[in-house]
């Protein structure tokens, strides 16, 4: 099952583009139908919330007032959080058990309104923002919903800002352009990456990804990287003593392959196979071959290199995942090597023009490490060097 988080500010187009994910075959859970089944009268949580704010967000049919209690609590922090604290556990525990019934091949997608100021990303396999010019969304709300534009622009003042929600979105869909624009953009996000992603993670596959491309640098990697450390940390709990953002794509400036290297910390390769069935669900499977990084000059062992990978089963965002011991030789390298790239603009220099000599001559990825390995040859005792002289050390904890 693929859980995919669906969010944007109020009128953005939510529940235009879950409408057409429906359509498409997904199962929609929506958060904000949820929230005003929760305060039906009768429930718990119409009891919980007139005790609250008192029998003036009741109706005289004894249903919530909604319009009584939208005035308070938008544009007065306390009351909202008094009253997100009395329905967002509930409507999380009805969207778990709602969940639960989708089939094991199926695409869920919540519909959550609140996803990023609840810090709710890292829990999906992939989080898709629609968004839309503040000004275009209060037009739209004013005019064909009929709403207040006070009403709205409180309502927009009490939600994530833009910044925040691209932080958070592996996908985002502007809205700015028609129905039948944002509902092509779905259809191809469908049948892209949300239906081939679901069969990559219910088989333990992950998507091809053909030859070496060397790609400029793209300031978008970091922020990528956050977003993965984050669901991985999540999934991996207290047995990932740190997830750190490793490879060329962590050196800024450096043109690389468009496949970000994550590094996760374990106490020893025991806990990163009794991880290997949680990271696959989460959508990172483990790959059976290449569990040995080759030996250094400075610790021969093998036995010392010996690692797990784990690749992204996600065909819109290539990832790869390699864990290792702390304190192990090649878990110290995976660290050293991008810190000493990041500090010498020559060797960075260096480094790409031999990627993007070798790139072009190999059409398969283990043929140009290889064509590689001369350069590393001579970078390893340079990297060492300049650790040496600049005091670095690998991060303890
Ligand atoms: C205050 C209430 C009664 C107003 O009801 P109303 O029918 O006017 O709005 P409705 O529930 O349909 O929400 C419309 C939109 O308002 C915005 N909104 C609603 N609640 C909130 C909130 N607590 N914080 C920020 N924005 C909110 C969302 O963009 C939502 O999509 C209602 O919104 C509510 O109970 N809110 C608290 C629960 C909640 O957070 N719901 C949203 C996601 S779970
Ligand atoms: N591309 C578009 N062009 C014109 N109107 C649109 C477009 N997308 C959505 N709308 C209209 O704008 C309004 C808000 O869209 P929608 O209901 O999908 O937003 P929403 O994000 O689900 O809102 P809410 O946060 O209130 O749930 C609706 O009246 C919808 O019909």
């Amino acid at each position: 099952m693929l859980q995919v988080g669906l969010t944007g500010g109020i009128g953005a187009g939510k529940s235009t583009v879950a409408r057409r994910l429906h359509e498409l075959g997904a199962t929609v859970v929506d958060s904000d139908r949820i929230a005003r089944e929760v305060v039906e009268p009768g429930t718990d949580g119409l009891r919980e919330v007139v005790a609250a704010f008192g029998d003036e967000v009741l109706a005289e049919d004894g249903s919530l007032n909604r319009p009584a209690l939208a005035a308070k609590v938008f544009g007065n922090d306390e009351n909202r959080a008094r009253l997100n604290s009395i329905v967002h556990p509930r409507v999380r525990d009805r969207a778990v058990e709602l969940t639960s019934k989708a089939p094991a091949d199926g695409i869920v997608v919540q519909d959550i309104p609140l996803l990023v100021e609840n810090g709710m990303a890292p829990a999906f396999h992939l989080v898709v923002v629609v968004d839309a010019d503040v000004e275009l969304r209060v037009h739209r709300l004013t005019t064909s919903r009929g709403m207040d534009e006070k009403d709205v622009r409180a309502r927009i003042a009490a939600q994530a800002s833009e910044e925040q929600r691209r932080e958070a979105a592996d996908v985002w869909l502007d809205n700015g352009g028609s129905e039948a624009d944002v509902r092509a953009a779905v259809t191809d996000l469908w049948h892209h990456r949300l239906l081939p992603f679901e069969r990559h993670v219910r088989e333990g596959t992950y998507p091809d990804r053909g030859g070496p491309e060397i790609v400029d640098y793209d300031p978008e990697w970091p922020r990528d990287a956050r977003q993965l450390i984050a669901r991985l940390k999540l999934a991996a709990g207290d047995k990932a003593l740190r997830v750190d953002h490793v490879g060329s794509t962590a050196v800024p400036g450096l043109a690389a392959k468009d496949v970000i290297d994550l590094q996760l910390t374990v106490q020893s390769l025991d806990d990163a196979d009794a991880l290997a069935e949680t990271l696959a669900g989460v959508g990172f499977p483990a790959l059976p071959a290449f569990t040995r990084d080759t030996p250094k000059a400075t610790d021969p062992d093998p036995e010392h290199w010996r690692k797990r990978t784990h690749a992204s089963a996600d065909p819109g965002r290539w990832a790869n995942l390699h864990i290792r011991a702390a304190g192990s030789p090649g878990w110290r390298y995976a660290l050293l090597f991008p810190a000493w790239l990041r500090a010498d603009a020559d060797a960075r220099a260096e480094y790409e023009a031999v990627k993007r000599e070798a790139a072009p001559r190999f059409a398969d990825i283990p043929s140009y490490g290889v064509a590689k390995d001369p350069w590393f040859a001579q970078a390893d005792s340079r990297a060492e060097a300049w650790a040496a002289a600049a005091g670095w050390q690998p991060p303890t904890r």
